[in-house]
């Protein structure tokens, strides 16, 4: 039977005499586990990154004489955070929660009734898109309420809603009936309003006939059909079919490598932004931004009527590609908008530019959204191309955040499988990604101890700790948020488990449901945080996401966290160790301490660091990820 030492709360199992478990009441206590075996154990030590509460430290006073005095108690005070590691153990999660990679489905006629949107978020959609270029307010108020219905019944899932606006798209004309167009037949587009004739049709730019050159070549649906400019008249553009093909009505027009000159946000777009706030969306996807000028206008907009609703600018533009850094910083995440990517850039660009988007996105902490052409043959047909599947996988190792559906499940004939395909292929690849998280430490520890001792920056430390310590005991990681900002740090790291995402913020619940494994879930907060932590256990138990005798990793962010008042708990469950100092213990992995770092030996296998009350310790972290990296390498070596 195993036996694990708890300490301050910080360690325990799951077990019913604990249902107020893993909290600060359990402090000093030996726990039994159930007796089941850990088939799910890694490692036989567990390292614990605490920030304790007010209360974790009053415990202190029942620490028995074995386990040691307070360390520190006024320092642990005014503590913030609440860190608890629940050591080693197997976590079997139900199969839909084993996908990290978020799925978003454009809601169109195949999908726009109460069942489908149902049966869509069965399948595993977790964001609806509405894409503003078709239908009507009224049709895409109906999705609106339906999934705010769904989430409203389904409180142990969520469906974001995020609105595409049309933005400056050029787009030919409604059409009686679809005109078939063959390789080197005459054809022309002409600004004048409802035209759709046999070898006429209009377009919706007025600028059009100005934008175009002779010589250019117009790309219909980024490239189903093409047509070569050959002349021009001041109201029209006269082509001759390069690829033919069927042209149906209001087709996506481009001029290949060429952006409209039209502004980023429309008139359109301004009243689809405003229907937008009006039914509090969860995010904007904009079209065709240019430059970041236009995120602070919408972002102005938003802050002016009070609206909470995250921007995700669409690349997809040529004029896009120079001012990337600039836009994705001033947003809050980013669509690789591959159709029109390809037609305004050279198509082989494309693979090259979803790869410099995932990365920018990636380093600035956004989400990233891969979209377009995913499963494109699941619109006609029940499986996809073998080159669909490849194209979903790389997207998901390369580690976008989301990858998305879009005639496949607007109007496609095979929506669900569609979805079931994404879940299936996505699920299967994420099984077979490095946990990287061990191989970037360093890297994002080098960079995160560049000095900068920023709120932003401590809270990063925290996130990447929590990652590393969850990777090593293989636990899920459970994380109390209010605003959304550590769960979505700790999805940044990309941990190997879910993130359990606590908010007592229901739009908070919503957005984070793009984010790459984070599982969000609403709930009440208490003033007193154990009972916050075990209504949380017990959620997850209700709802056999956890079992007991597992274990957790165990996050929370109340407040603003601070350096000072941060311990590490390190803990060797090998019983019959003998006592090890904690230079002893560093020295057997190579590691050295600078005076001053080191705490006290508390009980035979448990040693508690605690690190001096000033920030300069920083680079102590970094001695205790490497410490765990190296003792983790040496562990998966032999
Ligand atoms: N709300 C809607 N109403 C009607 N048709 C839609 C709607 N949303 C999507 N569609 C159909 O699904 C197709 C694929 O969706 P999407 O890729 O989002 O559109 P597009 O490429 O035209 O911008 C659209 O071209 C359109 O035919
Ligand atoms: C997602 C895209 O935009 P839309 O579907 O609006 O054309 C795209 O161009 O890839």
């Amino acid at each position: 039977m195993a036996t694990m030492t708890e300490i301050s709360g910080l360690v325990g199992w799951i077990s019913s005499e604990l249902t107020g478990l893993v909290s600060s009441r359990c402090v000093g206590r030996t726990f039994h586990s159930n007796g089941r075996g850990r088939r799910g154990a890694r490692l036989d030590a567990t390292v614990g990154l605490s920030v304790r509460s007010m209360k974790a430290a009053e415990r202190w006073d029942d620490l028995p004489e074995e386990i040691g005095a307070p360390v520190c108690p006024d320092k642990l005070n005014a503590l913030h955070e609440f860190q608890l590691s629940v050591p080693i153990g197997e976590t079997r999660l139900p199969p839909d929660l084993h996908r990290k990679t978020k799925i978003v489905c454009t809601v169109g006629p195949s999908t726009n009734t109460r069942e489908m949107i149902w049966k869509l978020a069965e399948e595993g959609m977790n964001v609806a898109r509405l894409n503003m270029s078709h239908g009507d307010h009224e049709s895409h108020q109906k999705i609106i309420d339906l999934v705010k219905e769904y989430n409203y019944q389904h409180k142990d899932n969520v469906i974001a809603v995020m609105l595409d606006t049309k933005g400056p798209e050029v787009r030919s004309g409604d059409l009686p009936q679809p005109i078939l167009l063959k390789e080197g037949q005459e054809f022309n587009f002409t600004v004048k309003r409802g035209v759709s004739s046999e070898d006429t049709v209009s377009v919706n730019y007025d600028d059009f006939v100005n934008d175009v050159e002779v010589g250019d070549v117009l790309l219909v649906d980024g490239g189903m059909m093409s047509l070569a400019v050959r002349a021009k008249t001041p109201d029209t553009v006269k082509c001759t079919a390069v690829d033919g093909g069927v042209l149906k009505s209001r087709r996506h027009l481009n001029v290949r490598g060429k952006s409209a000159t039209l502004p980023s946000i429309t008139e359109k777009d301004w009243e689809d932004i405003k229907f937008g706030v009006d039914n509090e969306v969860d995010f904007f996807a904009v079209s065709f931004v240019k430059d970041a000028k236009v995120i602070h206008e919408l972002k102005e907009f938003l802050r002016s009527c009070h609206a909470d609703i995250h921007i995700i600018p669409k690349i997809e533009s040529a004029d896009s590609i120079p001012n990337l850094q600039a836009i994705i910083s001033a947003s809050d995440g980013a669509m690789v908008a591959r159709g029109d990517l390809g037609a305004e850039l050279p198509i082989e660009d494309v693979p090259l530019l979803q790869e410099e988007i995932l990365r920018t996105c990636r380093s600035m902490q956004k989400p990233v959204i891969v979209a377009t052409n995913m499963l494109e043959s699941m619109i006609n047909h029940p499986t996809p191309t073998r080159a669909e599947v490849s194209d979903i996988a790389i997207a998901v190792k390369e580690g976008a955040d989301a990858i998305m559906l879009s005639g496949e499940t607007a109007h496609g004939k095979y929506p669900l499988k569609a979805v079931k395909v994404m879940h299936n292929v996505a699920i299967r690849t994420e099984s077979t990604v490095p946990n990287d998280i061990l191989h970037t430490t360093a890297a994002a520890i080098q960079t995160l101890d560049c000095g900068d001792i920023s709120q932003g920056h401590i809270s990063a430390m925290f996130a990447l700790h929590a990652t590393n310590m969850a990777n090593t005991l293989g636990t899920p990681i459970i994380v109390f948020t209010q605003t959304g900002s550590m769960p979505i740090l700790l999805s940044h790291f990309r941990p190997s488990s879910t993130i359990f995402a606590f908010t007592n913020q229901e739009r908070v619940k919503q957005r984070l449901a793009l984010y790459h494994g984070v599982l969000p879930i609403h709930m009440q907060f208490y003033e007193d945080a154990d009972k916050t932590f075990s209504m949380a256990i017990k959620h997850l138990m209700n709802l056999e996401y956890l079992k007991q005798g597992e274990s957790v990793t165990l996050n929370s962010f109340r407040t603003q966290c601070s350096i000072l008042q941060v311990s590490h708990t390190w803990m060797n469950n090998r019983p019959s160790s003998p006592s090890r100092t904690v230079s002893e213990m560093i020295h057997s992995y190579g590691i050295t301490l600078n005076d001053g770092d080191v705490g006290r030996v508390l009980v035979p296998s448990l040693i508690t660091i605690s690190l001096p009350s000033h920030v300069g310790n920083l680079p102590f972290f970094s001695k205790v990820a490497n410490l765990l990296e190296q003792h983790h390498r040496t562990r998966t070596n032999s």
